[in-house]
């Protein structure tokens, strides 16, 4: 019964046409480019790690002291993600000075450098900014004498461990791109002092910097028109749907929170694997399910949210996410037995917002506390949120009533119950495209009484191909 897409839909309506024939793209092709890695070193054996939180003043005290926690928290539970990785130890140490060369004021600088001297079993310090500029990276690693982390490499790292289709191993390659970018800058800096960065090369008529920065552009453009390929590819698929009139629903939450579970427990597709990790799921996977009215709908499970999340990284992944633009609904799904819980909320619905989606899919949206099995009689504090088990199987079908009366609204179908002729093509017809919910055969007159739930489109149709029928 179910039915298990790779990639999501997305792109500009003139790809209606698209050849599927030019949306194939070579398996080892990708893996070439995804093989290309970054030398970070974040990949390489153990690591134990100090988590260094800059808290720069802000807002109330109380406010910004509980959003520096829950960003300590996450940066705790990233280093958590990875195999073999261990937090040694952590501290959140304000700065008026974030973007100066140190982050800290003198005093701070001081007292860091020698709380990580007095450490010498660490292997890394990771800085919880989103991204360090590799002149502060040089002097943090001269001054600290360790690896020197920044969000953007962490998360790149976690991502790349958990690629495994075209698409997310092409965004994160792409994502790499910058670091590319800014380790050659600094490559230029230090063979400029030894006057070699601006040398021609013989014959070329290139520098050997014009050279490195030209191989990057050409692999970017690779990586940019593979990608426009599989978004053609999404974007047929997303036709496709829509000609069968398939309700989309779009599972939306932090990482973490049970997406995936959730969709496994509705649409009970093996192929699917909750872990207890963070962005498990890199891709939009679409996965088919049935409603309590035999409507099928299809699930989208999408990457989970994090606060703070790189800003480049952002930019590759909403591309995934642009099929949510496009869903009937969207269903918010929330851990609430994590500590940061309500924080989490809010950052979720920000960054719904800020990926431009349409009103009435904002105001629909249905919210779902999931993991109530590990709160002892939980009640939701929002009256109109649905508690749930996605592991234990609690609270699903009250879930699935909610979400098929809201897509009945939200796609403008409609319930009606039609007077068909059995001599004729109106039963099958009304199978293929619309959901039959109840046939009640009258043999005498050779008719049938047909619930269904169909658009005001296929009505439309059915009226027009078939006149007689009531
Ligand atoms: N106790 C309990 N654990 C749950 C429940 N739902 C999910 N989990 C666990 O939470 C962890 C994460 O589940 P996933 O379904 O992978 O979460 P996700 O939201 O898809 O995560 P990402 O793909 O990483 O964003 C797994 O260990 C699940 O077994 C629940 O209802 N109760
Ligand atoms: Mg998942």
């Amino acid at each position: 019964m179910t039915e298990s897409k790779k990639n999501s839909s997305g792109g500009a309506a003139n790809d209606d046409d698209a050849d599927p024939e030019d949306c194939i793209i070579d398996e080892d092709e990708v893996d070439e480019l995804f093989q290309q890695q970054i030398p970070t070193g974040v990949g390489e054996g153990d690591h134990r790690v100090f988590i260094v939180h800059p808290d720069v003043k802000w807002g109330s005290k109380k406010q910004h002291l509980t959003t520096a926690q829950l960003q300590m928290e996450e940066a705790v539970g990233l280093v958590a993600t990875l195999q073999n990785w261990i937090v040694v130890d952590k501290i959140i140490l304000s700065t008026k000075t974030p973007e100066k060369k140190r982050l800290f004021g003198k005093g701070n600088f001081q007292i860091l450098t020698e709380r990580i001297k007095s450490m010498p079993h660490i292997t890394a310090v990771f800085v919880n900014v989103e991204r360090l500029t590799s002149l502060t990276e040089r002097e943090l690693v001269e001054a600290w004498g360790v690896k020197v982390l920044d969000r953007y490499t962490v998360v790149l790292h976690i991502f790349r461990c958990n690629a495994r289709t075209k698409e997310a191993k092409l965004q994160i390659s792409l994502a790499e791109i910058p670091l590319f970018r800014s380790r050659l800058r600094n490559d230029l800096a230090n063979m400029d002092q030894q006057g070699g960065g601006s040398r021609y090369i013989m014959g070329s008529g290139e520098t050997l910097m014009e050279v490195q920065q030209r191989i990057l552009k050409e692999r970017e453009l690779k990586i940019r028109s593979a990608l426009e390929k599989l978004r053609r590819k999404r974007h047929l698929l997303r036709s496709q749907r829509k000609q069968r009139e398939f309700p989309i629903v779009s599972v939306m939450g932090y990482t973490n929170c049970g997406k995936t579970t959730l969709i496994k427990a509705l649409t009970g597709d093996a192929r699917l694997e909750p872990r207890n990790q963070l962005f498990a799921t890199l891709d939009v996977t679409i996965h088919a399910g049935q409603l309590p009215s035999y409507m099928t709908v299809l699930y989208v499970d999408t990457i989970g949210f994090l606060s703070q999340l790189p800003h480049q990284l952002i930019d590759s992944f909403s591309a995934t996410l642009e099929d949510v633009v496009h869903s009937d609904l969207i269903v918010h799904v929330r851990d609430v037995s994590h500590p940061e819980t309500e924080n989490q909320k809010a950052n979720v619905l920000n960054v719904l917002k800020s990926l431009q989606i349409p009103e009435h899919l904002l105001s629909s949206i249905v919210e779902v506390h999931n993991k109530i099995d590990l709160i002892h009689g939980y009640q939701p504090s929002e009256s109109d949120a649905l508690p749930i088990s996605a592991l234990k199987g609690q609270g699903l079908e009250v879930l699935k009533q909610r979400m098929e009366s809201a897509i009945v609204k939200s796609t403008g179908k409609q319930i009606l119950t039609l007077k068909v002729h059995l001599n004729t093509s109106q039963l099958s017809w009304l199978y293929k495209n619309a959901t039959v919910q109840e046939v009640n055969v009258e043999a005498a007159e050779a008719t049938a009484l047909v619930r269904v739930i169909i658009s005001t489109a296929a009505h439309g149709r059915f009226r027009k191909l078939f006149p007689v029928a009531v």
